[in-house]
């Protein structure tokens, strides 16, 4: 598939739903690639939540995307269409009621608040955190963590205590904990909307050049703000549960100010 066409979501390929219905407690996704070069495939998601009285409430309907490998994509779409609940299912914290699923591993989850995930004492430290689950050592850890604060700008933070940052350091640092890891796939929520307008554009800046400096890590990146889409290889829009259009950032955000072009001249008619 060429990357930067526009594609209309539609499903291509009539997948079976592997569960009919879900609290998704216990889905085993069963993770097919339909192309090695895409590192998020998704085709046909469904997700949906009990109601308090009992009935299942559809969250994703149908919902198919796919990013190729090493490319920087964004998620778009009105409050409330699903983003959130696809990036959650697309970083294994939520699972799907039915669909397919293809998502490179490691993958790695950083959310909206950086003080939820930026825990150590300093920046080394909690750069550090995630590596003890490795059996690697010491200077390897030395050097993982020398790299990936390099690739966010934040070495010279290095033995800065945690609480002194700024939000966007502090997600700097989340990320840069991340690509320690050697993520193949980061996955990041809504990350400027607790940020001034110097650090949203930085941490945006640094995921950039962190994939430029990586090894084909590819990063999802969930916002509202247009003006950010100038960052992306491409781009995905949601509506009511599904990605309606997929292509180059350039196409999504013509379309979303075509949308809201129409939307201001409806209700001014
Ligand atoms: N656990 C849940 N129980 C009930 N409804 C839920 C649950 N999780 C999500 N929803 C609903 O699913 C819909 C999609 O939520 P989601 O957070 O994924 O949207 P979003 O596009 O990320 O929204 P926003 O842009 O406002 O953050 C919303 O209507 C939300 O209220």
């Amino acid at each position: 598939m060429n990357a930067t066409a526009v594609v209309r979501a539609t499903a291509a390929v009539q997948i079976p739903s592997i569960r009919s219905h879900s609290t998704g407690a216990n889905y085993a996704a069963s993770a097919v690639s339909l192309t090695d070069n895409l590192a998020i495939e998704c085709r046909n998601l469904s997700f949906a939540v009990r109601s308090r009285q009992g009935n299942f409430v559809p969250i994703l309907k149908d919902c198919s995307l796919s990013i190729p490998s090493g490319q920087f994509w964004m998620l778009l779409g009105p409050n409330g269409c699903g983003k959130s609940t696809l990036l959650k299912i697309l970083g294994g914290l939520l699972n799907p009621s039915g669909g397919y699923l293809h998502v490179k591993k490691p993958r790695s989850f950083v959310f909206q608040n950086p003080d939820h995930q930026v825990v150590m004492p300093t920046v080394e430290a909690d750069v550090a955190f995630g590596l003890g689950k490795f059996d690697i050592a010491n200077d390897e850890i030395t050097s993982r963590v020398a790299k990936a604060l390099d690739a966010v700008g934040m070495y010279e933070y290095l033995q800065r205590p945690v609480q002194t940052l700024s939000g966007g350091q502090k997600q700097r640092v989340a990320i840069a904990g991340a690509l320690a890891e050697a993520c193949k796939v980061l996955l990041l929520d809504e990350l400027t909307s607790f940020l001034d307008e110097d650090d949203q554009v930085g941490v945006v800046r640094a995921v950039k050049s962190s994939l430029a400096s990586s090894k084909g890590t590819t990063a999802l990146w969930v916002t509202h703000r247009l003006e950010e889409l100038e960052y992306a290889d491409g781009a995905a829009y949601m509506e009511d549960g599904r990605v309606v259009l997929q292509g180059d950032a350039s196409t999504i955000k013509n379309f979303v100010e075509s949308k809201q072009a129409s939307y201001v001249n409806q209700i001014n008619s």
